[in-house]
């Protein structure tokens, strides 16, 4: 059995990004650069009105109240930009062009108008409205860098940068092989006796999307290790990576990892020192990597959350260390001492604390949806209070 933190080293050693494509900026949603993204234009392109009113020179209002010819006006889009003469002002709108000559826009709110003249009365605010060319960034600067996801944020930065395609780390494709006589598809169920639903592989399927995987298919097999043979190799085919979900214990028909036959298996890690998910493995198979997870659905989320978004993290070019990035939270209920196996409990958020869930059977699937972290806690660890201070992770 090897600890949780050498489970994620062998991890991160195989978490390789996979290669690169260029796609179109506006299909590149979710996807992890490949390279970084630079400006092909300043931000602003030239000094820019932040607000809707009056562009002017300050010296022409050292005397309130005063009043100058609106000469001019500048719209956002306008592409010449008028020049000032003495006593005149302009109209702008917010993202106009400020004229030269003019180092200052009066919001409208404190501007007068007397048909063609704008009228000055109240004292020059601090702020001059204006936004300076390249005050964001600079043509050629990198906004975005290899690695990072263009989440809804950073697509602002990359169609500012005024790029149409970007090239992007392509997405692990993975595929989901749920092993178990008595699974049967949600709603299927309860028509036999003896069959319970496959609460897992549609989970671990959205688990491994919000992580930038590729889902190639889904499928469930009865423990019976011809048909695992055959099906486990037709998965394999085209995928980066195979998740065999149950049949990793010791069980008579656990066949998750026999299936692939003495040779065909290289294990990577088996059992890890962790509550729940011990019998968790990462193996390769026929050159693809094969994760196993435990059956019992809360087994098989924490280890999905454990190692499938790490693994799919670092396939898909970013760093699979910052899948597991914990932090600290205080307690806001008691938990109780752990045994020999470092423990990941479930828990929630009440208010600005955590609470474990009431149910930590690693068999259970109704709380489940109300476990929004994971409570990291050492083996052997005493018991703690509330108030007191543990790791925890986004489940
Ligand atoms: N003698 C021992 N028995 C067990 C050990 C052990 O060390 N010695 N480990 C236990 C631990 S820990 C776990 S976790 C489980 C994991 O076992 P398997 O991965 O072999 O899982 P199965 O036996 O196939 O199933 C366990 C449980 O989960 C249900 N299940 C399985 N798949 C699904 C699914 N897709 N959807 C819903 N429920 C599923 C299955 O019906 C079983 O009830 O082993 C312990 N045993
Ligand atoms: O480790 Mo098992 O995952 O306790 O239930």
């Amino acid at each position: 059995m090897i600890s949780f933190d050498e489970a994620v080293a062998v991890l991160a050693e195989v978490a390789r990004p996979l290669g690169s494509e260029r796609i179109p900026l506006a299909k590149a949603h979710g996807r992890v650069l490949a390279e970084p993204v630079t400006a092909a234009l300043d931000s602003p392109r030239r000094d820019v009105s932040a607000m809707d009113g009056y562009a002017v020179a300050s010296a022409e209002l050292a005397n309130l109240p005063t009043r100058l010819r609106v000469a001019k006006a500048v719209f956002a889009g306008d592409n010449t930009i008028p020049r000032l003469t003495a006593g005149e002002c302009a109209r702008i709108f917010t993202g106009g062009a400020v004229p030269d000559g003019a180092d200052r826009v009066v919001v409208q709110e404190a501007v007068g108008r007397d048909g063609d003249w704008a009228i000055f009365n109240a004292p020059l605010s601090p702020a001059t409205h204006i936004r300076k060319q390249g005050f964001d960034f600079r043509t050629g600067d990198t906004l975005l860098e290899a690695g990072d996801r263009l989440h809804a944020r950073a697509l602002v930065s990359a169609a500012a940068a005024d790029q149409a395609e970007v090239s992007v780390f392509r997405r692990p494709r993975f595929a989901i092989l749920g092993t178990g006589d008595e699974l049967a598809e949600p709603g299927s169920a309860r028509a036999s006796g003896g069959t319970i639903p496959d609460s897992i592989s549609l989970a671990v399927e959205a688990l491994g999307r919000d992580w930038g995987g590729e889902c190639l298919g889904r499928r469930l097999a009865p423990d019976q290790l011809a048909e695992l043979q055959r099906l486990g190799g037709e998965l394999l085919q085209g995928v980066d990576l195979l998740v065999v979900t149950g049949g990793a214990s010791v069980g008579e028909r656990d066949f998750a990892k026999t299936m692939f036959g003495p040779e065909g298996l290289d294990l990577l890690f088996s059992k890890v020192a962790i509550k729940p998910g011990k019998p968790a493995w990462l193996g390769r198979a026929s050159g693809r990597l094969v994760l196993g997870l435990p059956g019992n659905p809360t087994s098989a989320m924490v280890t999905a959350r454990l190692f499938l978004a790490p693994l799919l993290a670092g396939l898909g070019g970013r760093d699979s260390a910052a899948a597991l990035d914990f932090r600290s939270a205080l307690l806001d209920q008691p938990v109780a001492a752990e045994g020999d196996r470092e423990s990941f409990v479930r828990a929630r958020w009440v208010g600005e604390r955590v609470a474990a869930i009431g149910n930590q059977d690693s068999g259970v699937q109704g709380a489940l949806a109300s476990a929004d972290l994971l409570i990291r806690r050492p083996a052997a660890s005493a018991a703690a209070q509330s108030g007191d201070k543990v790791s925890v992770l986004p489940f």
